[in-house]
């Protein structure tokens, strides 16, 4: 294995995350003449140096999107981009340089991560040396990054499953990429060592200023990110953010506000609760207020008569789904993160 000085990079680096672009994007799979749409017009924008979670029930799509946007399978059609490179066009060699130095990765079987015969080191090292510019202060200065330096010299027999993805996550980002992308990156680790692991992925986020995505099944995931998608039915359908704020009396308070995802010609998914608690089904009432749009159960063929008050437009209960006005707000209205829940 060759080695050179590269310099490591520094702690205080300036973020060099690339962005992720994904508009309308449809993947259809066929299987014995049967057609499945993996996804159906999927959209989604991360920030260069962001760190988001992208969760969905089995079946939403979540490893076909990062199929995609790992370069190992193309989109059938629309829009998909990752650091300037577009994913449509991407052919042969181009293919290979993006999956070697624009996007990083790391899969929930860490067998798949790492080489088992190879030290943690000679496994870090290797992307560098394929790559033609193998550096041990650099592999070494991620090993530490990762809290597993005391494992330079194991193979992944010797180590634990979450010392396993530590080092993985090494690997991933041995040749600086722009992407990082993870799959079920917690889902062979007990809870303690997921929350190890998931604050490694924020190390990596904050120090080396690469984008995360994190696709995964795990709920306390989104806990540690300060965006989690949800992708439902092959599209995109809400979002929480979370931030922290000091109140009045000098407490950090934990606000996470839950918001649907408008796609670019106005359609969005009502969250699952929401439908069911006011049982909508087939159709709705719609009406469009000063700051809010109002969302009512079809009472058409409905016994019930409806209350007085505030009715829907043209009769029916008044069954409010949910509101959203231009600001997500109203001067009477809940904020928007209690307004969705
Ligand atoms: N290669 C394929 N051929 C045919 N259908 C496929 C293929 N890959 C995925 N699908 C189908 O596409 C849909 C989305 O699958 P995908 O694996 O992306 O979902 P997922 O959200 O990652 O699920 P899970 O959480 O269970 O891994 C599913 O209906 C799946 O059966």
């Amino acid at each position: 294995m060759t080695t050179t000085d590269t310099p490591a990079p520094r702690a205080d680096a300036p973020p060099r995350g690339g962005e992720i672009i994904c508009e309308d994007v449809v993947r259809i799979f066929s299987a014995d003449g049967i057609e499945v749409q993996a996804l159906q017009g999927l959209n989604l924008h991360v920030a260069a140096g962001d760190l988001v979670a992208i969760v969905g029930a089995s079946g939403s799509g979540k490893s076909t999107l990062l199929t995609i946007l790992s370069g190992l399978d193309t989109p059938t059609a629309g829009k998909a981009s990752v650091a300037g490179t577009d994913l449509l066009t991407m052919r042969g060699r181009a293919r290979v340089n993006y999956q070697r130095h624009t996007v990083g990765f790391v899969w929930q079987q860490t067998s798949r991560n790492l080489l088992p015969y190879l030290t943690a080191l000679e496994n870090v090292c290797l992307p560098m040396s394929l790559a033609g510019n193998a550096s041990v202060p650099h592999a070494e200065q991620l090993l530490r990054l990762l809290g597993v330096e005391h494992c330079r010299d194991r193979t992944p027999t010797e180590m634990s499953g979450g010392e396993q993805q530590r080092v993985a996550i090494a690997v991933a980002v041995a040749n600086s990429p722009q992407v990082l992308l993870a799959d079920e990156p917690t889902g062979e680790l007990d809870e303690a060592t997921s929350v190890e692991v998931l604050e490694m992925m924020r190390a990596v986020n904050a120090e080396l200023g690469v984008t995360v995505l994190i696709v995964t099944h795990d709920p306390t995931v989104s806990e540690h990110v300060r965006r989690t998608v949800q992708i439902r039915d092959g599209r995109t359908s809400t979002e929480v953010l979370r931030r922290r704020e000091t109140d009045e009396h000098g407490q950090e308070q934990h606000i996470a506000e839950e918001f649907a995802v408008l796609d670019r010609v106005g359609r969005m998914q009502l969250p699952h609760d929401f439908v069911d608690a006011l049982e909508l089904k087939d159709r709705v009432r719609l009406a469009l207020e000063p700051d809010h749009v109002g969302v009512w159960r079809d009472a058409t063929n409905d016994p019930k008569p409806a209350p007085e008050g505030d009715a829907p437009p043209s009769g029916g209960s008044n069954d409010q789904a949910g509101t959203s006005g231009a600001d997500g707000t109203g001067p009477t209205e809940p904020p928007a993160g209690e307004e969705t829940r």
